[in-house]
Order: C-alpha cells, then structure tokens, then sequence
C-alpha cells in the first residue's frame, strides 16, 4: 500500500539522483534516448509528434527535437497555462523558443489549443518515474494528466528516462494517466500491456 503523501518523497529522492548525474552520463543519455527513438517504427511513420524541451536534469531533447524538424516531423510542444493545462504550439527550429514559467522553454509560434495534442500520432512525456504498469510520477501540477486524458488509445505514448528510473511500482491515484512505453538509455524501448 502507499500513502499519496509518498509521492513528494519519492519525487524529492528522484531530483536529487537526477541532479548527481555526472555531464558525460547526461550527454551519452541524450544521444542514446535520440537514437532509440528516432529507431521507433511509429516515430519513423509519424507525420506529427507532441514533445517537449527538457528542463533541469531531465534527460536532453534538444538534439532529438532539431533531429525530428530536420527530418521533416512536425512537432508540437507545450506551453503551461496558469491553471497547469498545456496549450500547444509548433516548433520550428531551436530559434523559435522563449523562456516560459518555471524554467522552461516555451514555443512562439501561435498556439493550437489544448486540444492539439489529440492530433500527434506520437506523444513523448516528461516523467521523474514510471512504474512496470506504466504509471507515472510527473512534476505533480496534472498536466500531463489532462493532455494525456485527450489522447486516443492507439497513440503511443512514450516516457523519457535516465537508467534506474523504470521502478517496480509507484503509488498510483484514480487521475493518473498511464503510459504506453518508456525508453531508458541502456535499456530501451520498454512497451506495456
Ligand atoms: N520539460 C518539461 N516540460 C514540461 C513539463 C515537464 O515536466 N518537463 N511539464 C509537466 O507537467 C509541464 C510544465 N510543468 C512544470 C512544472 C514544474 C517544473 C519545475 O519544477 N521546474 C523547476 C526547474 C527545473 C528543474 O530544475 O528541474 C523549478 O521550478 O524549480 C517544471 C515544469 C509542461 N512542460
Ligand atoms: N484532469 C484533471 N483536471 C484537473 N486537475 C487534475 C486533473 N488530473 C489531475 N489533476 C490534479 O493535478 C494534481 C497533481 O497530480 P499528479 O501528482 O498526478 O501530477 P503529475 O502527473 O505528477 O504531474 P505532471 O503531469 O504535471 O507532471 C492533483 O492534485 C490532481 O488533482
């Protein structure tokens, strides 16, 4: 059993590892989590993917996001609004992000309502954890849960981890929206039932 208290426990003791990685591990995640997924077969076929930038210690999309532009994926990323929903927007090119709340790096681009994201075939989710069920323990505003909530059922979604971060189980509450899979540097693409 776990108490819903756990969660900020267990999110305090995630950052904190995050935040001892070393740069050369940092580096070699980023490329490692860039090549795994560009390998994904639904992230080769997907016209339209809904990504984020990365913040803090989390793993680094940056080089994944010039990679799917590059390769001509248009890609959608979020903008936090003041009640913790995300809009969304496009990315076109690292010179079309701003600072945004809490550290982030937000798109300029006109944004696309919260709605948008229903339209990615592919959607890739910030997580502190995820668990063996796909459940997922994010920054706690519920973000991800509502964007997640209007994305259809046949749409992977895919969580981007550092190694360690696949964990036997996390406490899960009745709004938590599972994900599909979660890649890790080492051990790649993990899908679930
Ligand atoms: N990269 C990224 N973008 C995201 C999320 C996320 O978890 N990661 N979100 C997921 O819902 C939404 C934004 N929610 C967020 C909530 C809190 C913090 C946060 O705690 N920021 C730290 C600084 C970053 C760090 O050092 O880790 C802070 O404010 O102190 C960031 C984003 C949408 N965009
Ligand atoms: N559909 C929703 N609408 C409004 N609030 C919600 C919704 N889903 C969850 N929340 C609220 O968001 C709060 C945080 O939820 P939780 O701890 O699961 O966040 P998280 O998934 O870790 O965060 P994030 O998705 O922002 O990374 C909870 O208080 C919950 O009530």
């Amino acid at each position: 059993m776990h108490d819903i208290r756990d969660k900020k426990v267990i999110r305090e003791r995630l950052l904190g590892g995050r935040a001892a990685l070393d740069p050369g591990v940092r580096d070699a995640a980023a490329r490692a989590l860039r090549d795994g997924l560009l390998a994904v077969p639904e992230l080769e076929m997907a016209g339209t993917v809904a990504a984020y930038v990365s913040v803090g210690a989390e793993p680094d999309t940056r080089s994944l996001l010039f990679a799917l532009w590059k390769r001509g994926t248009y890609v959608l990323l979020p903008r936090l609004l003041p009640d913790g929903d995300l809009d969304w927007a496009s990315y076109e090119g690292p010179g079309s992000l701003a600072p945004g709340p809490r550290g982030l790096l937000e798109p300029t681009e006109p944004p696309r309502g919260t709605a948008a994201v229903a339209s990615a075939d592919v959607v890739l989710v910030p997580a502190l954890a995820v668990d063996r069920t796909g459940t997922r323990l994010g920054r706690g505003g519920g973000s991800y849960d509502r964007a997640l909530a209007r994305v259809g059922p046949a749409i992977l979604t895919v969580a981007l981890l550092h190694d360690g971060e696949l964990v036997d189980e996390l406490p899960a509450e009745p709004h938590d929206q599972r994900v599909r899979a979660a890649l890790t540097p080492s051990g790649g693409l993990v899908r679930f039932a």
